[in-house]
């Protein structure tokens, strides 16, 4: 299993690049953003947990998300790889991760992060807000917290990745093309 991990800010383009590199490289694409968003709009059990969290651009708490995370990639076994989007984001999530994929006999190939400039991204997610109807994407206060999240709790991981020598980081800013091109140059030199 090719095992890679998206990372970057909200907005930085996580979910659109791994739209290409899943087909790409024939990967399982889960993003914890979307299931939960699935759980949201179908009212499930875990939707009622996670709700109050994200719609205040809080991280759900890492049990409730781990749980969730080791259950969608259960439901691949025969794949090629997974291509995690949204996880791990916090250093609890990341050991919680390396201990479930060494517990199948498999581990993190790559984290690959996408940088792009904050000001650059709180536009994006704004303008995507107008469209998307996501709660947490239309007020510019629930986005300012989502990157104090990501600064306090998920940019620590950059250094989990870097001592373990996995870490990749790839400019963000240019054509959707051209950032699959560069992040397709880190996996083909795996
Ligand atoms: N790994 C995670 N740990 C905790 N909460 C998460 C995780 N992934 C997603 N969430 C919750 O779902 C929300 C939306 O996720 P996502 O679409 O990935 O966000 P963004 O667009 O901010 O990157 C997050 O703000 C958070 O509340």
């Amino acid at each position: 299993m090719t095992n890679i991990v998206l990372f970057g800010k909200p907005g930085a383009g996580k979910g659109t690049q791994a739209e290409f590199l899943k087909e790409k490289y024939k990967l399982t694409h889960i993003s914890t953003g979307d299931v939960f968003r699935f759980n949201l709009k179908n009212d499930t059990e875990l939707g009622k947990q996670a709700r109050v969290f994200m719609d205040a651009g809080d991280l759900v708490p890492d049990e409730l998300t781990t749980k969730m995370l080791i259950d969608e990639v259960n439901k691949h076994p025969d794949t090629n790889g997974i291509l995690f989007d949204g996880y791990p984001r916090t250093i609890s999530q990341a050991e919680a991760l390396d201990a479930f994929l060494t517990s199948i006999g498999s581990q993190v190939a790559a984290t690959i992060a996408l940088e792009a400039d904050d000001e650059i991204l709180v536009q994006r997610l704004l303008e995507r807000g107008k469209t998307s109807g996501r709660i947490d994407d239309q007020d510019e206060e629930k986005i300012r917290n989502r990157y104090q999240e990501y600064n306090e709790k998920t940019a620590p991981l950059m250094n989990y990745y870097q001592e373990q020598g996995k870490f990749h980081a790839v400019n963000g800013i240019g054509s959707i093309a051209e950032i699959t091109e560069r992040v397709s140059n880190v996996i083909d030199n795996l």
